[in-house]
């Protein structure tokens, strides 16, 4: 991976690409530059990664060839405001993970440079990650290899065109909180059936991930599955029944779109 990576914004995210991309030994604790306002956040990074931290913007701005954006979309205004006036050599690469925040304010925030917009998720913290990207007008092939080889170090990446990223945002942006619901939710049904807590809690995640592997790996349809479980007459059937009754498909189909049209309205405030 070239030259030195900036990340403004430490917080939940910028800190699950940092502690992924220096465990897969893809940058070094001393190519990678962190802006955060918080001086606690920035103290817990330097004693988590051993990496540079600082309240400057612009610091980090000067400082890189890849600029990972990871505030909150409302503050984006003000982190723009830091890449006015600013004098480089050669281009760095800007990289948004903000949701809803386009490529075209984007584009008009940084001065003639390229951009790529992702949207990645939690579990790229331990290289599990889903990432979709759109690329920028001003990007080339080799801006589009870096922001690939980026995130395929913290899981999956596929690339889309930039309308379907608020789609993304709420589909697998948002996702992992949704599963983490469907999971602790599992483990009090066991619980509700008399298991102990921590054995509920290890068969309802252990049920999830064997699943998720079990799909992916053979490439079965959902469905396939679901009836291949579901014995005539059985127990699961008497589940699922209820699952019906309760709208489980349609309270995640509603989750997902209200979700995104969360995305798009944050890029239009
Ligand atoms: N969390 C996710 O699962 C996820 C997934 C995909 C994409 N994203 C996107 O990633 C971005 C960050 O989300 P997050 O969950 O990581 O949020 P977060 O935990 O709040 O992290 C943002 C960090 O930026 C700091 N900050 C605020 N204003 C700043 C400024 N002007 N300059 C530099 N740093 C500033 C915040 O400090 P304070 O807390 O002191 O304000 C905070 O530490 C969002 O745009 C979100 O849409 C998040
Ligand atoms: N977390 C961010 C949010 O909740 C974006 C996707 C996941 O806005």
């Amino acid at each position: 991976m070239p030259g030195k990576l900036g990340i403004i914004g430490g917080g939940v995210m910028g800190e699950a690409l940092l502690s992924c991309l220096l465990s897969k030994r893809m940058y070094t604790p001393d190519a990678i530059l962190v802006s955060d306002l918080s001086h606690e956040r920035r103290q817990l990074l330097i004693e988590q990664y051993d990496i540079r931290t600082t309240h400057s913007n612009r610091e980090v701005i000067e400082h890189s060839d890849v600029i990972v954006l990871a505030t909150k979309p409302q503050v984006f205004d003000s982190v723009a405001r830091d890449f006015s006036g600013i004098v480089v050599s050669e281009s760095p690469l800007v990289i948004s993970i903000l949701a809803g925040v386009s490529i075209v304010r984007l584009e008009q925030a940084v001065p003639g440079w390229p951009v790529i917009r992702a949207m990645p998720n939690t579990p790229a913290t331990v290289g599990c990650g889903m990432t979709a990207i759109a690329i920028g007008s001003r990007a080339i092939a080799e801006h589009v290899e870096i922001a690939q080889q980026l995130f395929s170090t913290v899981g999956e990446v596929v690339q889309v065109a930039e309308p379907l990223l608020d789609g993304v945002t709420g589909l697998s942006g948002s996702g992992p909180a949704y599963v983490a619901i469907v999971i602790e939710a599992l483990a009090d049904g066991g619980v509700a059936s008399g298991l102990s807590r921590t054995t509920a809690n290890r068969l309802a995640l252990q049920t999830v991930l064997g699943t998720a592997q079990l799909l992916q790996k053979t490439g079965m349809h959902p469905a396939v599955l679901k009836d291949r479980v579901t014995s005539p007459g059985g127990t699961t059937i008497s589940g699922i029944a209820c699952l019906e009754e309760l709208g489980l498909r349609s309270a995640l189909i509603e989750a997902v779109r209200a979700a995104s049209s969360r995305s798009r309205e944050l890029g239009n405030q």
